[in-house]
């Protein structure tokens, strides 16, 4: 039988690259936000004061009424259903990573077998899954399995399509019986919460008209992508996302020709119709193009306030997923698909708005407002500096591990960068505010730095791409978040510490005022504090390079490669503070959240050790057995009619070479297995998770070395996985 790589090979000659599943708007406006329960729609199918009650709760949190739900819940069934809706779920982000919906329908009957439509308030409210089948980290081990779902009304519910079926989507927070978190969006909203009243407090210092602060998140998603029948053939990308074995092809991306290149006729035709899916559920995708990596691209939509960027994020994802198969594509959102060419990251770009209409990352117009965006840059500092191992915990995962300091991608050790006139703003500060630093030092030095800002501007696309934190002009790029997470992780801890550091800060300026110091000068002084306490997380130099993680061994600064030992700083005495004290965790979602990370390491790295095994041994050894034969059937021919051993000199040194590359790959497999009953036997889930990263998980570098070699050596017609030159070329 023709293996699965040759039938892929001749099916994919036949593609029709530019296949559309759906129509498209010349206009985007037309169609954007029309599958979103939006205020608009709102405004619409509400009662006057079902609208108030839910926009007082969509800006401030408050609590909506049983009877207000009710309305609420038949202005949204009434919307869905002229739609063409019959379902609805509540629509969750648990611990799996990806997204999680259970259907029910409208449709009931009564009493008396009357079929009628219903959905009220208790249906929108709250629902309740078991939480015993998500990850929970022994939460329900203790209480009850249950688990509850509970709607999130400052993200607007949507109207999936799925073919012709059509279900209403309210985003939820998802809780155990108990209360504790089990999911990305209840610390998600607790972290905002927090930030937006420290933040509140310290924008008070400059402008009392301030009373909210919103953190804003513009993602940028890179993913790769594959024909899907050539992706079928590899068992390794279809049960863990990512290539374990493969030769590095003649061609990767050293000609640099990919990048910003025309965009590939097929990707060109998938891009449209996810974009499309988008723009109905109202996510304001607004670029695309080729990234570096052959096969490689992106997409990125104008930032949004971060809860409804994560769940937008979220969304795409799935609908990315979904509308490759469409296509016959499959889209992986793996950090690290193919070893030796760029991963794949999900650059968060963060900052904070005020409801006046001020980007506190911007740099302001004025020397007053100058000062205000000294302060929230400055603190946005001291918060990596005190608190960089968590951030370096909020983006470890399996996948993530293996694109940090490889190939384009920043390092595991974080460090900001600023860029070159904020260096020499925070110089400044640092030089001329003294304790002896008086009113007119401090109107001088506020012109002074004002001086810097239109050379800043000018700087705004002063980027390094080799730092892990980088400031980008008006915004933090926090670069080292993998493109397959939930951006809700990376921005859970940011904001958190972010609340924490302007607590602190407003703590320490009202200090000292208190004891007489003018406000404009203690803040200067807290500040220039400040930047001496966390100047060594600064850095403007290539993050790739080794003189780098020197440099940053020398500063002090960690460098964790691998994710069980980063995810210890979650639990440290230190972090568990900032979040029990900001009411983000408490102490048992915290250590169950470790646990829960901690399993799904362990658990990613066994699925690739037991596919690697299965590899090599069903799929790598017989072919190069089968070739082996081959030429023994060669060399024996060949002897036979008499020739000499210089006939077969070639055929004979290779055989020798694969019977080599054969015996390492068999002895390393058995031993791999070994490894992994000893790791398995381990209680401790933290002992275990180490185990596999460090006695497992060196096998799979030997093993593929040796398989790569035989992939170069094999007859290509005897090797049935789609080879790395077809994967990142054809389509
Ligand atoms: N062009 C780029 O910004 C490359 C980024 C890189 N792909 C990453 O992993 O982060």
């Amino acid at each position: 039988m023709q293996s699965l790589r040759f039938s892929a090979l001749e099916h994919l000659s036949g593609v029709d690259a530019t296949i559309s599943g759906a129509e498209h708007t010349n206009k985007i406006t037309d169609v954007f936000g029309s599958n979103v329960f939006s205020g608009k729609v709102m405004r619409e199918s509400l009662s006057d004061e079902a609208y108030k009650s839910l926009m007082n709760s969509i800006k401030g949190g408050n609590k909506i009424e049983r009877k207000m739900a009710d309305q609420i819940a038949a202005g949204m069934k009434a919307w869905a259903m002229k739609k063409g809706v019959t379902h609805y779920t509540h629509w969750f982000q648990p611990l799996t990573g990806t997204t999680a919906e259970k259907h029910d329908s409208f449709f009931t009957l009564k009493g008396d077998g009357t079929a009628l439509e219903t959905f009220d308030g208790d249906a929108l409210v709250q629902q309740e899954p078991d939480a015993s089948s998500f990850p929970n980290g022994g939460i329900r081990a203790t209480f009850e399995a249950r688990g509850y779902t509970a709607w999130d009304p400052s993200s607007p519910a949507f109207i999936i399509e799925q073919g012709s079926g059509k279900t209403l989507c309210i985003p939820t927070i998802f809780v155990a019986y108990t209360g504790e978190s089990l999911d990305y969006k209840a610390p998600l909203l607790k972290a905002l919460s927090a930030l937006d009243k420290a933040a509140v407090d310290v924008c008070n210092y400059f402008d009392k008209n301030v009373t909210k602060v919103t953190a804003t998140l513009g993602w940028e998603q890179e993913y790769f992508l594959v024909d899907e029948t050539l992706a079928n053939a590899r068992p390794d990308l279809v049960m863990t996302g990512r290539t374990l074995v493969g030769h590095a092809p003649a061609k990767g991306q050293q000609l640099e020709d990919h990048y910003f290149g025309s965009i590939p006729e097929r990707a060109y035709a998938f891009m449209r119709d996810f974009e499309e899916e988008s723009y109905k559920l109202g996510i304001p995708l607004r670029t695309r193009h080729n990234e570096v990596a052959p096969s490689q691209f992106e997409c990125a939509p104008i930032f949004e306030e971060v809860n409804i960027a994560v769940d937008h994020n979220s969304m795409l994802m799935d609908i990315m997923n979904k509308v490759a198969k469409r296509h016959k594509l499959k889209c992986l959102l793996h950090e690290k698909p193919f070893a030796g060419i760029n991963g794949s990251g999900k650059h968060n770009n963060w900052s904070m708005a005020t409801d006046t209409g001020v980007n506190l990352l911007a740099p302001g117009k004025t020397p007053k407002t100058n000062l205000m965006f000294l302060t929230f840059f400055v603190n946005t500092i001291k918060a990596v500096h005190d608190h960089a191992d968590l951030l370096r915990a909020s983006i470890a995962s399996p996948s993530n591990d293996f694109r940090l300091g490889a190939n384009e991608a920043p390092p595991a050790i974080i460090s900001i960068f600023t860029g070159k006139y904020l260096s020499e703003v925070l110089q400044e500060v640092k030089t001329r505010v003294s304790n002896k630093f008086d009113e007119q030092d401090e109107a001088i030095l506020k012109l002074d730095l004002h001086r810097h800002i239109p050379e800043l501007l000018l700087d705004n696309t002063d980027r390094n791409r080799t730092s892990p934190f980088a400031f980008t002009g008006n915004k933090f790029e926090f670069r080292a978040v993998g493109s397959s997470a939930n951006c809700a992780s990376a921005m859970t801890t940011l904001n958190a510490i972010m609340a924490k550091t302007l607590v602190n800060f407003k703590k320490e300026v009202d200090g000292l005022i208190e004891k007489g110091e003018k406000k404009e000068i203690a803040i200067m002084q807290t500040l220039r504090k400040y930047i001496v306490e966390s100047e060594r997380i600064l850095f403007e130099g290539d993050g790739y390079s080794e003189e780098w993680e020197k440099e940053a061994a020398k500063r002090g600064l960690e460098n964790i490669k691998t994710t069980p030992l980063a995810l210890d700083a979650m639990v440290n005495k230190k972090n568990a503070e900032l979040f029990i004290s900001t009411g983000i965790y408490n102490a048992r979602e915290l250590h169950a959240r470790h646990e829960i990370l901690l399993e799904d390491y362990v658990k990613k790295v066994q699925i690739e050790a037991r596919v690697i095994g299965d590899l090599a041994t069903n799929i790598i050894l017989p072919a190069a057995i089968k070739y082996m034969n081959q030429l023994v059937t060669n060399i024996q021919g060949l002897k036979s009619i008499g020739l000499g051993e210089e006939s077969f000199l070639a055929q004979k040194q290779i055989v020798g070479k694969i019977a080599e590359h054969v015996n390492v790959i068999s002895e390393n497999v058995q031993k791999m297995i070994e490894a992994r009953k000893v790791a398995n036997k381990l209680t401790d889930q933290r002992q275990k998770a180490i185990d596999y990263c460090d006695k497992i998980k060196p096998y799979f570098d030997v093993i593929r070395y040796h398989a790569d070699k035989l992939e170069f050596l094999v007859d290509d017609n005897s090797w049935s996985l789609p080879k790395y030159r077809e994967l990142l070329f054809l389509r």
